[in-house]
């Protein structure tokens, strides 16, 4: 049950005015959004038969606010939607969605935040269509792992050990929009270049032949593209302290090999070991790991060469 200490929100003052005076829905997504919200929240306390009395009294909201509110006229405070949400015994999530959800979606959810881990792979395999069975993507293998990881030398190593075609994502991406990776972050921003990325990495993965992808470290932010990245390949996740990683990629700047800069500041250790611990979970995902720490570029290209083949069973190298 909501609190409903304190005054009541809107109770004389109008709901803070959310749309330019004469702007209309069309025009104005932030007054559609509006619209949306108060149609949802309408309907849901329709749907539970909850009049606006009774919506007012349970969430501590005054019935002009919530009439504002459902006209799509209140830019509701976040707190006072969340108590509009408990009131009504609806998720936050639900009133805020970017687009309608099916019908059976709030008990697919339920379902899948309950399955095992066998289960999401089974859910995830006949929703997608994919054939049954199989052991996996076979002579498809990409490297994840934070910048001055070792993708793109191990990579070209591994590529090369096994006559595969090696191919860079980031430098796929720059060719197919002819801008480089930090002009599509400085021009249109970071959310383009995550849909650039994944359009990249479909047509990669539908592309036929045995492959090694070297990716860009911040891959695992985009959820769908980092699924089909762990479905679409062999995924090997290079790990290396963050000391490591900075210090690589700013010797590899130092050669002009790098294509941007890993921070000077006495902040980029801080920066790096926060990044790296919030990734660490999904490069975890990974179907191998290899640690690069305190070790040579032979001794890991060794030991992913090795496990590449015993995934592959033996016998695929070129000319074995
Ligand atoms: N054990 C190791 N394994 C891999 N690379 C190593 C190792 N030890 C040192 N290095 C060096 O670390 C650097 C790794 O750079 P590389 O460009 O391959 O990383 P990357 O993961 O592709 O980075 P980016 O995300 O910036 O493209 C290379 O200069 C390589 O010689
Ligand atoms: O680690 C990261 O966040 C990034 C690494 C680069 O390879 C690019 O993918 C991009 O600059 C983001
Ligand atoms: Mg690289």
């Amino acid at each position: 049950m909501p609190s409903r200490t304190g005054s009541r929100p809107g109770a004389d003052e109008p709901v803070g005015a959310a749309t330019a005076a004469g702007a209309t829905e069309a025009d104005d997504p932030e007054a559609e959004f509006l619209a949306v919200l108060g149609q949802r929240v309408r309907t849901m306390r329709a749907v539970r038969a909850m009049s606006r009395k009774m919506l007012s009294q349970t969430s501590g909201l005054s019935e002009r606010y919530i009439a504002q509110l459902e006209g799509g006229q209140g830019n509701v405070s976040i707190i006072l939607l969340r108590r509009v949400a408990l009131a009504m015994g609806v998720r936050l999530e639900d009133l805020l969605a970017a687009v309608e959800s099916p019908p059976d979606w709030p008990v697919l959810r339920d379902l899948l935040q309950k399955a095992n881990a066998d289960q999401i792979a089974e859910a995830k395999r006949v929703l997608s269509g994919a054939a049954a069975g199989g052991e996996g993507p076979a002579q498809r293998v990409a490297l994840i792992g934070l910048r001055g990881a070792g993708k793109s030398t191990l990579g070209r190593i591994l590529a090369e050990r096994m006559g595969w075609t090696f191919v860079e994502l980031n430098r796929e991406i720059e060719r197919e929009n002819g801008l480089s990776v930090a002009e599509i972050f400085a021009i249109y921003g970071q959310e383009t270049y995550r849909r650039l990325e994944q359009g990249a990495l479909r047509r990669l993965a539908e592309r036929p032949g045995p492959m090694v992808l070297a990716t860009g470290g911040g891959i695992v932010a985009e959820p769908v593209t980092f699924d089909l990245l762990l479905s679409s390949f062999f995924t090997v996740w290079l790990k290396a302290r963050p000391e490591e990683h900075i210090h690589r990629v700013r010797e590899q700047a130092a050669k002009g090999l790098a294509p941007t800069r890993m921070p000077d500041s006495d902040n980029a250790l801080r920066e790096i070991r926060g990044i790296l611990v919030s990734r660490e979970p999904l490069y975890a995902r990974a179907r191998a790991v290899i640690d690069t720490a305190d070790r040579t570029v032979a001794e890991t290209a060794g030991e992913l060469t090795g496990l590449v083949e015993s995934h592959l069973g033996t016998g695929h190298r070129r000319g074995a």
